[in-house]
């Protein structure tokens, strides 16, 4: 591991029956956010809870800077619906040695939500919000987050990009998340991941991983490419008008 990385995975490789994540490789630099990207089935879950253990890999090391700790959120956690956000806090931040209670209130309050609320009461977004600020109020280094803003309207996912950006803003911690809203990362990622098929397609900073298409898609410098236009030159498949059924 660099000094400068705050999260270094090296041909991390996870066998499915039908299925491979292959050497996957990539480092993340403190104080940043990288955005990974690629399409349903593409491989970005398996990589990000074989980097949180909660999958197994087959081959591969991934090294993460003292105090080695991190933070995850990886898809829905199901909660028991009768109980108050209050309640499964109170038993949650006995497990953080650095729990901040008071960047959780501030969370809470940023995200307009209401701790005395059951999990039956919450909407799918708010139940996103509240998993958020406990997921991100015991200052670990790194975190992990599967598609985090799906499912979110415009207005909290802005409040969400910015609280992103606040918890790298010491330059001490880092955040690897996965989406399929590339506005995400046109407006807080500093580095992308494009995984495809399994493997690694490119992993760069934002204007170097741009850059890179930009040359692979024989376009002048300064031409316009967004994320969603890049997929799309790599990944769309056009229908084929004769082979459906009239
Ligand atoms: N536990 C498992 N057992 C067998 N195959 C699995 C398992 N988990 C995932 N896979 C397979 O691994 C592949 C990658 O899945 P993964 O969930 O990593 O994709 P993804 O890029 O996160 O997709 P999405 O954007 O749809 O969330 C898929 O083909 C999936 O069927």
């Amino acid at each position: 591991m660099t000094n400068d990385s705050l999260l270094t995975v090296s041909h991390l490789t996870k066998r499915y029956p039908q299925f491979t994540l292959q050497d996957v490789s990539f480092t993340i630099a403190p104080g940043t956010i990288m955005g990974m990207i690629g399409v349903n089935g593409a491989g970005k879950s398996t990589t990000l809870k074989s980097i949180a253990r909660l999958v197994q890999p087959d081959a591969g090391t991934m090294q993460i800077a003292a105090p080695a700790n991190l933070a995850v959120m990886l898809g829905e956690t199901v909660y028991y619906p009768e109980k108050k956000l209050t309640t499964i806090t109170r038993t949650t931040r006995q497990f953080y040695s650095q729990w901040d209670e008071e960047q959780y209130r501030y969370y809470l309050h940023f995200f307009d939500l209401d701790d005395q609320k059951k999990v039956k009461e919450l909407s799918t977004g708010m139940l996103i919000k509240y998993q958020l600020a406990v997921t991100m109020s015991h200052h670990a280094p790194l975190l992990i987050l599967d598609e985090p803003t799906s499912g979110i309207d415009p207005v909290s996912r802005d409040a969400i990009r910015q609280v992103f950006r606040h918890y790298v803003a010491d330059g001490q911690h880092s955040i690897l998340f996965s989406t399929h809203i590339t506005t995400d990362l046109e407006a807080i990622a500093d580095s992308i991941t494009y995984i495809h098929a399994g493997a690694v397609l490119y992993s760069a900073a934002k204007p170097d991983f741009i850059d890179h298409f930009r040359r692979q898609f024989g376009l002048s410098v300064n031409a316009p490419l967004t994320f969603d236009d890049i997929m799309l030159t790599i990944e769309r498949k056009t229908i084929d008008d004769s082979a459906i059924p009239a």
